[in-house]
């Protein structure tokens, strides 16, 4: 249930979700809810004036350290972190000077909106938001994210420090902002890809542009602002986002998830790559933020997080790296094969839509396709081109005789003898039954002649079958057509000339050549 503050600040739900944007950009009605809601995370009047001398690009350290003195509290933690976990040089600092001097402005102005904010914690009783487990992950994420930045020897730790921290404030506004909603999208769940999933779908934009609203809003440092607002992108995102503070929050969710080896493992990988860390240094940054923790969630008054031995959480998470990349090859493998057997299966395919079953020489549909081909370059090319049809003779008689199996046995052998004679320019297949088709590109008359004088002589040398130690030989009739410029309109008239001539040669006696004359419609 909202509380009374709650519900003057949610206005509308249907409003929020009809607005939705695909767009990142903070749409109009939650921006409207944001602005008209009196109870957003706010900062201690001490905090805002930080911020302004933050920004000020004059500003003397002994101006923040008086400003920061008003408030005893944050005094205290600022010496203790000066003290603790970044510093720990031999001598301890004992005045607020001294420490901000030590800790630089950035991370003063850090700690002073990390513990402004974590203080309103009080006074939110009625959120489903976890707020121990919000900041435990906001520190984990700042910590990791300075260690980072100093690992990569980036200047500006102070400033990656600040961004990760805040790179979630937007949650705590949305929080009070639009309670209605936002029970239903933290309530059951900690993983924050989920969380951003259905912000976008239900409020049309995550918390990461609320958070630089809100930042925006408290005077902010630009830097910060934006950093907030590029918090949600990936290692591979364009514009490429800050590595560190990507990584930072990785971690600091494997470290808080229930099966940490397996986050850890998906940084393995991605660390090397994008921030040129290995897993030594992963190691030690798990070691130190081991170490930073205990003062830092003392500091923030927040539930220490769960300890780990980085040995043995990076080895695990090794293991868990080793199984999922042997999965991974396993099913590599596995498409590997299937795609091996799809284009087994391809060129069978494409085999059988090319070849003819008996004989393995190119079929009637192969033949016509090529013939095409052939028909519209000599057109272009003003090439001739010449077509030989063969039909075996007396087939019938064959088969009926000596049976179907022997008629096989001759059809082979005689595609046999055609292959044969096959090359560049004397291509050929089986055109149908006992018929045959030559196809000669760019060819005389007189060579076609020559090939299909030359296949009957050795029609006549060779016996197509044996049938009891007696050899069997047969004879073919042959049609010539030759194409010489314009003689025929297409390619089929071609093929049909041809069987015009093959027809003459098996009136003619059979075992003999006919030439189709085009012009006359008979034996040249
Ligand atoms: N064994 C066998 N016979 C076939 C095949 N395809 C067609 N035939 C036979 O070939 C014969 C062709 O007979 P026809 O068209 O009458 O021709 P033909 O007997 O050769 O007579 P002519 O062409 O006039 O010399 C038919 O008996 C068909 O059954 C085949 O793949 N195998």
């Amino acid at each position: 249930m909202p509380t009374s503050s709650q519900s003057a600040c949610s206005a509308s739900k249907d409003t929020i979700s009809a607005t939705a944007l695909t767009e990142p950009e903070l749409p109009a009605a939650l921006q409207a809810r944001l602005q008209a809601c009196s109870t957003l995370p706010s900062l201690p009047d001490v905090v805002m004036r930080v911020i302004a001398l933050a920004k000020a690009p004059d500003t003397s350290l002994h101006e923040l350290a008086r400003c920061l003195e008003r408030d005893p509290a944050l005094t205290l933690r600022l010496l203790s972190l000066a003290n603790s976990v970044f510093h720990s040089q031999a001598r301890e600092v004992a005045s607020c000077l001294e420490a901000v001097s030590r800790l630089g402005i950035d991370a003063t102005l850090s700690v002073a909106l990390g513990f402004g904010l974590a203080q309103r914690r009080d006074s939110s009783e009625a959120t489903r938001l976890d707020l121990d487990h919000f900041w435990q992950r906001a520190l984990i994420s700042a910590l990791a994210g300075h260690r980072l930045a100093m690992q990569t020897g980036r200047p500006d730790a102070g400033s990656v420090f600040t961004i990760a921290l805040l790179q979630d404030i937007g949650m705590l506004a949305l929080d009070t902002a639009a309670s209605d909603i936002y029970g239903d999208i933290v309530s059951d769940t900690h993983d924050h890809a989920v969380i951003i999933e259905r912000e976008r779908q239900l409020l049309g934009c995550d918390h990461a542009l609320v958070g630089a609203w809100l930042a925006e809003r408290w005077g902010l440092p630009e830097r910060l602002v934006d950093g907030i607002a590029a918090s949600h992108g990936s290692f591979d995102t364009q514009p490429p986002r800050d590595g560190c503070i990507i990584a930072a929050a990785l971690i600091a969710d494997a470290w808080l998830s229930t099966t940490p080896a397996h986050l850890f493992a998906e940084l393995l990988p991605s660390l090397p790559q994008h921030l040129d860390l290995d897993t030594a240094n992963l190691r030690e940054l798990i070691t130190t933020l081991q170490d930073d923790l205990p003062t830092i969630a003392q500091l923030f008054e927040i539930t220490l997080p769960p300890g780990f031995d980085a040995q043995q959480l990076l080895l695990e998470a090794k293991q868990v790296l080793h199984a999922h990349n042997q999965r991974l090859n396993a099913q590599l493998l596995t498409q590997c094969q299937e795609m091996e057997r799809l284009r087994n299966h391809q060129a069978q395919l494409d085999r059988r839509i090319r070849f003819d079953a008996l004989t393995g020489l190119y079929n009637r549909a192969y033949l016509e396709e090529l013939l095409e081909a052939h028909f519209l370059s000599a057109r272009k090319k003003r090439t001739s081109l010449a077509v030989v049809f063969i039909d075996l003779d007396h087939f019938k008689r064959l088969n009926d005789c000596h049976g179907h199996r022997l008629g096989d046995e001759v059809l082979q052998n005689f595609a046999e003898l055609l292959r044969g004679q096959l090359c560049d320019r004397v291509q050929g297949g089986r055109y149908g039954g006992e018929e045959f088709l030559l196809i000669l590109p760019e060819t005389s008359q007189e060579f076609a002649v020559l090939v299909a004088e030359t296949l009957c002589r050795r029609l006549a040398d060779t016996p197509m079958a044996w049938l009891d130690g007696e050899p069997v030989h047969v004879t073919a009739s042959l049609g010539i057509a030759h194409m010489e410029g314009d003689d025929y309109d297409n390619a089929r008239d071609l093929i049909h000339a041809a069987d015009q001539g093959m027809y003459m040669a098996k009136r003619g006696g059979r075992a003999r050549i006919a030439h189709f004359n085009p012009a006359t419609g008979s034996p040249q």
